[in-house]
């Protein structure tokens, strides 16, 4: 087994023509509710609603990157499609194969297709075993035997990150951080997956690694043709890697769109503010139109959202329908997707209106959560895509591999 083998490239740098490209994964109404338990008897208190229905798709070959602030659900939404965590509704499409409800053994194939690559890798690899092991646990997990031997396509896999191979025998605490990042995704190739997760991978890291191991990411995209789900709390991380970028904010995506189109003409108010965040080095660039947003208040709780636009309540443009409707996720023509009453930048919008009603006239929109009249019915696998799970009996890193045994993250944790 060559490992990892060349597959058509999408490099994930200038955002291409991803539309055209073969859908690898379709999320569709994704919902995580966390219980809350109180007392004695465990009640039920309500539930943290970290993921509340979301709507998206991934090319093959492209790069999404996910952003928003800390508790958004980003982090969830990325163990839903890895199915590390049981959705609480929703439905997970991979390759044209609907996966939501998929049990340990029905998604132990499916584990060598899509890996996880974790933010801290100072606590995702066992101080105990050697980079030998930990590289190698994979093709364990799944039974297999690459040509050559493990320990061959082991160095093999250590070569492809920039690593020596030699260092086989050696343990975690031998490297830097930016160093054991490099195995995590030495570890995430070794199985040939076609969509990788990578969640804040490179946040835990100094500044002067981070882009060394952002342009490893970008370069064995472009080598392996990979797809990948980049998830950060920070744009600027994002930026250079990501063909289409998606702004959560308290478990919804409020703004999708391919990567120009949001930096050069965000349309959704929170979008513009976490753009104003980010930092321009040349101060000959910086212009009255780049002035820091700054929120006001927190954000609130997700165990009890705000009604309406989730956002209002820091929203400087907000009024009263922003109060009381929340705005549906919808595309323009261009595919630049918005949730918002009173986008920026909306073409043809009269001022103050909603863009439903506002761009209706003007362009073709498409809720995004509803599917297309033509679009096919994938192939069920048992869900109605309403399903309702939470009994934790999908897929968990330990049968095989989105997170290896070397990784804290052991399954679903309700
Ligand atoms: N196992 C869990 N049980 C209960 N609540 C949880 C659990 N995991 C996450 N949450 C809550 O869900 C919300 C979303 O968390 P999540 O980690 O997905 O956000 P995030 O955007 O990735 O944040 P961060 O960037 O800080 O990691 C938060 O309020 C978090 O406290």
């Amino acid at each position: 087994m060559g490992v990892p083998a060349q597959r058509p490239a999408g490099h994930g740098g200038p955002a291409g023509d991803t539309a055209s490209r073969e859908v690898l994964l379709r999320v569709t109404g994704l919902q995580k509710h966390f219980p809350i338990k109180k007392g004695l008897l465990q009640r039920n208190a309500g539930a943290v609603k970290a993921v509340d229905g979301i709507d998206f798709e991934v090319h093959s070959g492209e790069t999404l990157g996910v952003v928003g602030e800390s508790g958004c659900g980003k982090s969830t939404m990325g163990r839903l499609i890895t199915r590390l965590l049981e959705p609480t509704a929703g439905k997970i499409e991979f390759d044209g194969r609907d996966i939501t409800h998929l049990g340990v053994g029905g998604m132990r194939p499916m584990r060598r297709d899509m890996q996880m690559i974790f933010q801290d890798p100072y606590s995702s690899l066992n101080p105990r075993h050697t980079i030998g092991t930990i590289v190698g646990a994979p093709f364990k997990l799944q039974g297999v035997t690459p040509d050559g031997g493990v320990k061959k396509e082991v160095q093999r896999l250590l070569e492809v990150v920039g690593l020596n191979p030699e260092h086989y025998n050696r343990y975690p605490h031998e490297f830097s951080g930016g160093q054991r990042q490099r195995i995590g995704i030495a570890r995430a190739l070794a199985l040939n997956p076609r969509l990788v997760v990578a969640d804040e991978p490179v946040s835990a890291l100094d500044v002067s690694i981070q882009a060394q191991v952002v342009n490893l990411l970008d370069d064995l995209q472009a080598e392996l043709g990979l797809t990948y789900v980049i998830i950060a709390h920070d744009l600027s991380v994002v930026r250079h890697v990501s063909d289409r970028i998606a702004v959560m904010y308290l478990g919804k995506i409020v703004e999708l769109a391919d990567r120009e189109s949001l930096y050069k003409a965000p349309m959704h108010p929170y979008t513009k503010a976490l753009l104003s965040a980010v930092p321009i080095p040349d101060p000959k660039r910086r212009s009255a139109k780049s002035e820091r947003i700054l929120l006001k208040g927190d954000v609130p709780s997700p165990i009890s959202p705000p009604s309406g636009c989730r956002f209002h309540t820091r929203c400087w443009k907000a009024t009263e329908v922003c109060r009381t409707q929340e705005p549906p996720l919808v595309a323009l023509k261009t595919g630049h997707q918005v949730a918002c009453h009173h986008p920026e930048n909306a073409p043809d919008q009269v001022p103050g209106e909603t863009v439903t009603a506002a761009a209706r006239e003007a362009i073709e929109i498409v809720d995004v959560s509803k599917p297309a009249a033509d679009e096919p019915e994938p192939d069920g696998n048992g869900s109605d895509g309403n399903g309702s799970g939470g009994d934790g009996s999908g897929g968990t890193a330990a049968d095989g591999g989105a997170a290896s045994p070397d990784t804290p993250e052991d399954g679903p944790k309700e």
